[in-house]
């Protein structure tokens, strides 16, 4: 979608412009489509065979928030509406947008807003490259410009924003978020959570804390948000080894690697309705060939 065609959309919000004012609007799926061949697949996750009762349905039986766009009569799906929200350097964003490509894993969904509290950072600069609409959120006394949260609300279901995925965003995001996309919302954290997590843990002062631990293992967790720092539901995690003579900034670079991956593979499981969520609460991804077998 054009940033200039939802400037009007009946939320009254008006999108950020473009910081360069001949943004490039690049043939992106075409560019993307050549890369995906040649990456390497990532490694199976460890199945897990019939484990507790499972609720085969994801949170409003085909998924998707407050916008929920999904099929249509005809039983073929539309693609998940996703709005990505940054703080930082945007690989984690680009990534995913990349897998939404026609031949991506996760091309069953489609980055349709980035949403940010730093209008520079490099997350909100790939976004107007690619011709995404940028919301600056939270209003702030340093950020006078962005939204407030219902105007936010309003925003995410004007562009039938179905599902809501934290990659670097550094503030809490508020209850009322959380409440209007139930099992909607994911965060990437570069740590093996329950770990390392919380307020003050982010970026570079996670690998600095673990690293200070001894901590042999650390790795990447996707999880779903509630109201608090770190504390929703665990989906996924990648291990990476933490090595003797490791620095935050090599560590980092290690866990980072493997968020990309684990981040589209719950990304694309999530637009695909393959989450499953356990008696207990836990939720499972499902794998896209065995019914029967969880990710
Ligand atoms: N309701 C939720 N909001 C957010 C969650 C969440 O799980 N529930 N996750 C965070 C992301 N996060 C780690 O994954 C995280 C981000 C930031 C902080 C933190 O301590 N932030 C500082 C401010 C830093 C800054 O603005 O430069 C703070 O709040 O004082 C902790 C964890 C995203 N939101
Ligand atoms: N607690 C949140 C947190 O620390 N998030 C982390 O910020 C980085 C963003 O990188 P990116 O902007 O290149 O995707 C990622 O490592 C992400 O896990």
């Amino acid at each position: 979608m054009e940033a200039a065609a939802v400037a009007s959309c009946g939320s009254g919000l008006r999108y950020l412009p473009p910081l360069d004012p001949t943004p490039r609007r690049q043939n992106h799926r075409a560019a993307v489509a050549g890369l995906g061949t040649k990456r390497r697949r990532p490694r199976a996750a460890v199945a897990c065979r019939r484990p507790h009762r499972v609720h085969a349905a994801a949170a409003r039986g085909s998924g998707g928030g407050a916008g929920d766009s999904s099929s249509g009569s005809g039983g073929v799906r539309s693609k998940k509406r996703l709005a990505v929200f940054v703080s930082s350097g945007g690989s984690n964003l680009r990534s995913i947008h990349e897998a939404t490509a026609a031949c991506g894993k996760a091309s069953s969904g489609d980055v349709v807003a980035l949403v940010t509290d730093k209008p520079g950072c490099g997350g909100a600069e790939y976004a107007r490259r690619n011709g995404i609409p940028v919301v600056l959120f939270p209003r702030s006394k340093s950020a006078p410009e962005g939204v407030p949260t219902a105007q936010l609300l309003n925003a995410l279901r004007d562009l039938r924003v179905d599902f809501v995925l934290l990659a670097g965003y550094l503030k809490l995001v508020p209850g009322e978020l959380v409440q209007a996309y139930p099992r909607s919302i994911l965060n990437i954290h570069p740590s093996l959570l329950p770990a390392f997590g919380g307020k003050g843990y982010y970026g570079l002062k996670v690998h600095k804390a673990v690293i200070a631990s001894g901590a042999r293992y650390s790795g990447a967790t996707v999880h779903f948000v509630d109201e608090q720092f770190d504390t929703g539901r665990t989906l996924a995690q990648r291990v990476v080894p933490v090595l003797a003579d490791d620095t935050p900034e090599q560590l980092a670079a290690r866990v980072l690697h493997e968020e990309h991956h684990v981040y589209v593979e719950a990304v694309a499981a999530l637009c695909e309705d393959r989450i499953v969520w356990r008696e207990d609460g836990v939720p499972l991804i499902r794998t896209q060939t065995n019914p029967d077998a969880y990710a």
